[in-house]
Parts: C-alpha cells; sequence; structure tokens
C-alpha cells in the first residue's frame, strides 16, 4: 500500500475520496433499465438478463421444490454455521425490540408508540461476484422479528444456501433476478414480482444507483449501501499479519471496494506492508483484492487526535480500532456504521455471525445513517388518548396556540369539547 506520511488537513478530503469505477454517467445507464422493466415488466427482466446476467430465464421465480431441495444440497458443516450465525443475529436484533411505553405528558393526557412492521418488504441479495447468503440472514431476520407480512427477495445467484436462509427467515417468495432490473422489479411490480413499500439490500454500483433512483419515486429504501469497505487504525500493541488480513477481507469483495490503514507507527505500517503482499499472492480472488489495494492508502499520522478527526472524516462502514484502549478511544468515533475493538476482532466475525447487522453505510453516508436494524423494518405509529380531565389540562394551551396560527376551527374542536363539560 502507498504510505502517505503526515498529509496536510487540508489534502485528507482528497486522500479519503472514495474509488468510483464507472462513475461516468451511471444514472444514464440505470435509468433505461428502470424504464424497460417498468414498460415490459418480466419481458422485459428477461432481456436484462440475458444482458448482463447470460442467463436465460424460464420462470423468474424460484419454485417452493427449489427452496425446500436446497438443504440437501448443502453439507452438515455450513448448515450448522448457518445456523449458529442465525442464532447470534436473532438474539442481538431481537433485544432492539422496545415495548411501547405510554407517557403520561400531563394529568388525563397519554401518549405512546406502537411498532408495525412494515407490510411488504423487497431484500436484495448480492450475488453477481460471490452468491452472499449471509445478507439474507442479516435482512430476513429483522424483517422477520419486525413482523412484516411479505418479505420478498431478489438474487442473481441460486447459489443453494441463499435459499436455505431465505427459509429459515421465512422469505415469501423468491426470484432469481439481480442487479438495477431487480430494484424496478420490486418499485414498481410486474407479472411475477410484487410491488413492495421499501427495498433493502447493498450490491454494486447499478444497485444502489437504482436504489437512490427509485426512491424518487415513492418507494422507500434503507440507505445507500454501496461497495465495502474497512478502515483500520492500528499503533504498535496490533499484529501485523492480524491487520493486513483485514485489510484483504474487503478488499476481496471488488476493485471498487477500498480499504483505509491509519497509525501513529511508521513501523507498524511497514510491516502490514510486508505481510500483506505475501497474503495477497495466497488469495483465490488475488486480482479483485489487488484492484482494490491499489485504490487504497495508508496514512501515517502525528497523534491519535489526528488519527481520530481523520477517521471522523473518512466515516468508514467499518472501522477497527487494533490499538491500547480501543474502547475508551471508541467513544471519541462519531462517524461509523460499525466499530471492532482489538486485535482479535477481526470484521469477518460481524459480517457473517457475531450479532450486528452487516448492511452499513457506505461512501461517507455513515455521518447520517446507522446499518439496518430492526427498526429499519418497522413504522412507528403514534397512539395519544385524553380523558375529559385532560382536555380540561391541555384545551387552553391549545386554544390559545390555534388563536396565534389565527386557525379559528383547530381552537373550536377543542373550545367545543370544554363547553360540553360545563
Ligand atoms: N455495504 C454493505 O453493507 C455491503 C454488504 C454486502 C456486499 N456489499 C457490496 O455489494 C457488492 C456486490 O456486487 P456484485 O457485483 O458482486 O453483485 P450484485 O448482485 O450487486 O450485482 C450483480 C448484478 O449487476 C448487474 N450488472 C452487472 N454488470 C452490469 C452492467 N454493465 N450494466 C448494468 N447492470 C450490470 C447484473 O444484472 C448482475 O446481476 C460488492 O460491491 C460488495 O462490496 C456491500
Ligand atoms: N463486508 C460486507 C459488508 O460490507 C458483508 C459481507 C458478506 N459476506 C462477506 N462480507
Ligand atoms: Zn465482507
Amino acid at each position: 500500500m502507498n504510505i502517505i506520511a503526515f498529509p496536510e488537513r487540508d489534502r485528507w478530503a482528497e486522500l479519503l475520496a472514495r474509488p468510483v469505477l464507472e462513475a461516468k454517467d451511471i444514472e444514464g445507464k440505470v435509468l433505461p433499465i428502470l424504464h424497460q422493466v417498468r414498460t415490459q415488466g418480466d419481458a422485459g427482466i428477461r432481456e436484462l438478463a440475458r444482458r448482463f446476467d447470460k442467463t436465460e430465464l424460464t420462470e423468474l421465480a424460484f419454485s417452493q421444490k427449489d427452496i425446500d431441495d436446497a438443504a440437501e444440497k448443502l453439507d452438515e458443516n455450513l448448515k450448522e454455521a448457518i445456523g449458529q450465525a442465525y442464532q447470534n443475529i436473532y438474539k442481538f436484533h431481537q433485544a432492539q425490540l422496545q415495548p411501547a411505553e405510554k407517557i403520561e405528558t400531563m394529568p388525563g393526557v397519554t401518549c405512546w408508540r406502537r411498532s408495525v412492521g412494515i407490510e411488504k418488504v423487497g431484500i436484495y441479495i448480492p450475488g453477481g461476484s460471490a452468491p452472499l447468503f449471509s445478507t439474507v440472514l442479516m435482512l430476513g431476520i429483522p424483517a422477520q422479528i419486525a413482523g412484516c407480512k411479505d418479505i420478498i427477495l431478489c438474487t442473481p445467484s441460486d447459489h443453494p444456501a441463499i435459499l436455505y436462509a431465505a427459509k429459515l427467515v421465512g422469505v415469501t417468495k423468491a426470484f432469481r433476478i439481480g442487479g438495477a432490473q431487480a430494484i424496478a422489479a420490486l418499485a414498481y411490480g410486474t407479472e411475477s414480482v410484487p410491488k413492495v413499500y421499501k427495498i433493502f439490500g447493498p450490491g454494486n454500483q447499478y444497485v444502489t444507483t437504482a436504489k437512490m433512483l427509485v426512491s424518487k419515486e415513492g418507494v422507500a429504501i434503507d440507505m445507500p449501501a454501496g461497495p465495502s469497505e474497512v478502515a483500520v487504525y492500528a499503533d504498535d500493541t496490533a499484529i501485523p499479519s492480524f491487520v493486513a488480513a483485514d485489510l484483504l477481507s474487503q478488499a476481496e469483495h471488488g476493485p471498487d471496494s477500498q480499504v483505509l490503514l491509519v497509525s501513529t507507527s511508521k513501523k507498524l505500517l511497514s510491516s502490514v506492508n510486508l505481510t500483506l503482499s505475501s497474503q495477497l499472492d495466497r488469495l483465490p480472488r488475488r486480482d479483485l483484492a489487488a484492484q482494490a489495494i491499489a485504490n487504497s492508502k495508508a496514512i501515517l499520522l502525528d497523534s491519535q487526535e489526528d488519527a481520530i478527526d481523520l477517521l471522523n472524516q473518512y466515516a468508514a462502514e467499518h472501522l477497527i480500532l487494533s490499538i491500547a484502549n480501543a474502547e475508551t478511544v471508541s467513544e471519541k468515533i462519531i462517524n461509523a456504521g460499525s466499530i471492532f475493538l482489538g486485535n482479535y476482532t477481526p470484521e469477518s466475525c460481524g459480517d457473517y455471525a457475531s450479532g450486528t447487522n452487516h448492511t452499513l453505510p457506505t461512501n461517507g453516508y455513515a455521518r447520517a445513517y446507522s446499518g439496518v436494524s430492526v427498526d429499519s423494518f418497522v413504522k412507528k405509529i403514534t397512539v395519544q388518548h385524553i380523558t375529559e380531565t385532560g382536555i380540561r389540562n391541555i384545551g387552553p394551551t391549545v386554544e390559545a396556540m390555534a388563536e396565534a396560527e389565527s386557525l379559528e376551527a383547530h381552537k373550536k374542536a377543542v373550545s367545543i369539547r370544554l363547553k360540553s363539560l360545563l
């Protein structure tokens, strides 16, 4: 990795820019795909699958038999691992459910919020360069806990682990559709694919751009979750071979992934660089990881304060703190999707099985967005009940405010009740 030593603060923004593979007119490429699905439905999807996935789709939907037979195609060890991941993710997400608490704001005036699962949700499972069946758990489990009625899955992959996980999380219908055309199908609906109210899931630039575009047309989306990224902040207590392994774990997602290494120790950066090249050479996805590494940077800084400022400016999807006092330092991080503390907490554990969600905001969106959680799959409906005592208590306040806003009918809706109680 290219080591950049002590960059001036005014260079940070340029240094931290994410790589963009096909920035040139990505919207111009995605818009016709959305239009084709909207106007041609299933036939449009079939033509796009031929063009972009080199696949002839007779049936768009996986059959119940495809789903039921998936278990037989997986070895026991993998099914056990998926079962363990399911339990951990379920446990962590179930704890996010908050019971509705009734709050009496003044005597006789009670307000509360009720969580209701979004009825129809779409989950996109990436499958272009790797069948990410772990994403089925990350999206399906919170949807299941939230009580979503229809969970519609789209993926370009027919890997049995995707279908096996789909059954575990209670997916209602699964379709072999990938890319922007899958997002369009979920947003507009087709003869086969039901239209949903909210679309979830990570994906490549076509998928992420499609989500952003359909979100302007009345369908909600979780967040922009694009190419995976990790930042590692390491000091001399870190183990260079572990740090290199963590950087490569996200680099292997694809050439548009970015990994960033930050340290105040030149010795650490050089040691990581040494072990990185030898680990890289042994990876099956060497070419993909090598391209991501070429886009990535190792930054040498003067102080911990600079490191924290730079990491907060970068707002990494994943941030690994391989430093002394990692938990204390983590409290100063205000922008990150998910934080991993210490030498024995690789990001891979969060990607698969520790319990946290791996669908996280990339590209700096961690400044304003959180990762997926049960909350993402529910709406909160507020409810209130005012008694006769309550209206006597709150009525004059509302009358005064309505009158000051010149909204006589608002005032009257209260006055009429107050008079009835005289
Ligand atoms: N942020 C997160 O939480 C998170 C989680 C998991 C994965 N990811 C990211 O998801 C991404 C997965 O990408 P992927 O490509 O492997 O799978 P993908 O399923 O997102 O995309 C594959 C689809 O892209 C479409 N496509 C390919 N080339 C095209 C072209 N030239 N024009 C239009 N459409 C085209 C095809 O229809 C194909 O089915 C990776 O970048 C990975 O880093 C992110
Ligand atoms: N690192 C990805 C999230 O950015 C998630 C993932 C799935 N499989 C492996 N990794
Ligand atoms: Zn990953």
